[in-house]
C-alpha cells in the first residue's frame, strides 16, 4: 500500500456504477485505474442497484493491470455505511472518499473500515484511501488530511463540486480553483503521495483537455481523472516523458554513475551543472518511461 506503491496513476477512468456495459469494458481502454462510481454518477433511486452491481463486477471481472478503485458515498449520507459494508470485504486496491473536509471525517471512515476488516479477518494495510477535496473547508484542512494516515496514498480534487461550494463561475481556465489545486499539490508532495486532478467535462474538446493536462502536470499533479475512454490517450501521453526528455535523462544518469565511480558529487554535461537534484529529476523521468535503471550500471 501507500508509499511502497510503484504503480502509475496517470489516468483514472470514472465509470458510473449503474452501467453494466461500461463497467465490464472499463479496463480495456488503457487507463491506469478504473474508478467505479457509487456517488455522483448514480441517481439516488439507483444507489442500491449500483452497489450490488459494482460488488458483483469487482468479484467477477479480471481488471488485469488496472488499479481498481471504488468511489463511495460520504459516511454522512444514507448510503455511506452500506457502501462500506459491501465494498470493504472485497478489498479493491483503493476507495475514493468524496468531500473529505477534515481529519475527523477520515478518522470516522478509517475506524469503520477497520471495524469491517476486523470482522472479516482482513489486513489493514492492503486497501488504500484516496481523499477527495471538494470544498473550501477541505482545501483549508488538506495538509492535516494528507498526513493523517498511511492509508491515504492519494489526494484528489473535485473541481466541479469545489466550484459549486465556492459559489463561483466556472471558467475554461479554472482560475477559481487554481489556489486550491496548488495547495493540494503541496499537501500531497509534503507526504510523498499522489495528487490527482479533476475531470475535464467537455469530452469533445481534445485540445482543451491536452492544454489543461499540460498545465496541471507543470504544477505538480501526478495524474488526472477522466470520464470518457477518448480522453485516456491524451492524458497518458502528456504524462509520459518525450523522447528528448528520456534521452537527456539517460545522459544525466549515465554521467552520474560515472561521476560516482570517480567520487564526484557534481559535474557538468554540455556545460550545465549536474548535482543530486538534477540526477533525481532524471531518475524520475526514466522511471516514468519505465526504463530499467540497472541497464545503466
Ligand atoms: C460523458 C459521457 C456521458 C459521454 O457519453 P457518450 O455517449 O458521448 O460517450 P461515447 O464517447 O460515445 O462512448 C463511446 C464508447 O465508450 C463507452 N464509454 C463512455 N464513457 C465511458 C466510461 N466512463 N467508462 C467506460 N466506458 C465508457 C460507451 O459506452 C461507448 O461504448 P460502446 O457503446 O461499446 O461503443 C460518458 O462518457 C459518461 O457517462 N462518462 C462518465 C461520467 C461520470 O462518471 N461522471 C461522474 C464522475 S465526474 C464527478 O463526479 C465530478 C467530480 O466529483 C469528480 C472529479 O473531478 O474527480 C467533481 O466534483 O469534480
Ligand atoms: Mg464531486
Amino acid at each position: 500500500m501507500a508509499q511502497n506503491r510503484t504503480r502509475k496513476r496517470r489516468t483514472m477512468l470514472y465509470i458510473p456504477g449503474n452501467n453494466p456495459g461500461m463497467l465490464q469494458q472499463g479496463s480495456v481502454y488503457g487507463a491506469d485505474s478504473v474508478l467505479l462510481d457509487l456517488e455522483d454518477a448514480v441517481a439516488l433511486n439507483q444507489k442500491d442497484a449500483a452497489r450490488t452491481l459494482v460488488r458483483n463486477i469487482v468479484k467477477s471481472i479480471n481488471f488485469y493491470n488496472c488499479e481498481v478503485t471504488v468511489r463511495l458515498n460520504h459516511t454522512d449520507t444514507p448510503f455511506g455505511d452500506a457502501d462500506l459494508e459491501e465494498i470493504v470485504p472485497l478489498q479493491p486496491d483503493a476507495v475514493r472518499f468524496p468531500k473529505t473536509e477534515s481529519v475527523e471525517d477520515l478518522k470516522k471512515l478509517i475506524d469503520r473500515i477497520e471495524e469491517i476488516e476486523n470482522k472479516h479477518n482482513l489486513p489493514h494495510d492492503k486497501m488504500s484511501i484516496h481523499a477527495m477535496i471538494e470544498t473550501a473547508k477541505g482545501v483549508r484542512n488538506v495538509f492535516e488530511i494528507a498526513e493523517y494516515s498511511k492509508r491515504v496514498d492519494a489526494i484528489t480534487i473535485g473541481g466541479q463540486d469545489l466550484t459549486a461550494d465556492m459559489n463561483i463561475v466556472k471558467t475554461k481556465d479554472n482560475a477559481g480553483i487554481d489556489y486550491a489545486r496548488k495547495q493540494i499539490v503541496m499537501a500531497a508532495k509534503a507526504n510523498r503521495i499522489d495528487c490527482i486532478d479533476t475531470v475535464y467535462a467537455d469530452v469533445d474538446d481534445d485540445e482543451g483537455l491536452k492544454e489543461e493536462t499540460l498545465y496541471i502536470k507543470k504544477i505538480g499533479f501526478t495524474g488526472k481523472a477522466v470520464i470518457n475512454p477518448r480522453q485516456i490517450d491524451i492524458v497518458n501521453n502528456v504524462f509520459m516523458p518525450t523522447e528528448a526528455e528520456i534521452r537527456k535523462a539517460a545522459k544525466v544518469y549515465r554521467g552520474w554513475i560515472d561521476a560516482k565511480r570517480r567520487n564526484l558529487g557534481v559535474f557538468a554535461i554540455d556545460g550545465k551543472m549536474v548535482d543530486a537534484p538534477v540526477m533525481a529529476r532524471a531518475k524520475y523521468v526514466l522511471d516514468m518511461a519505465e526504463i530499467d535503471l540497472s541497464s545503466f550500471e
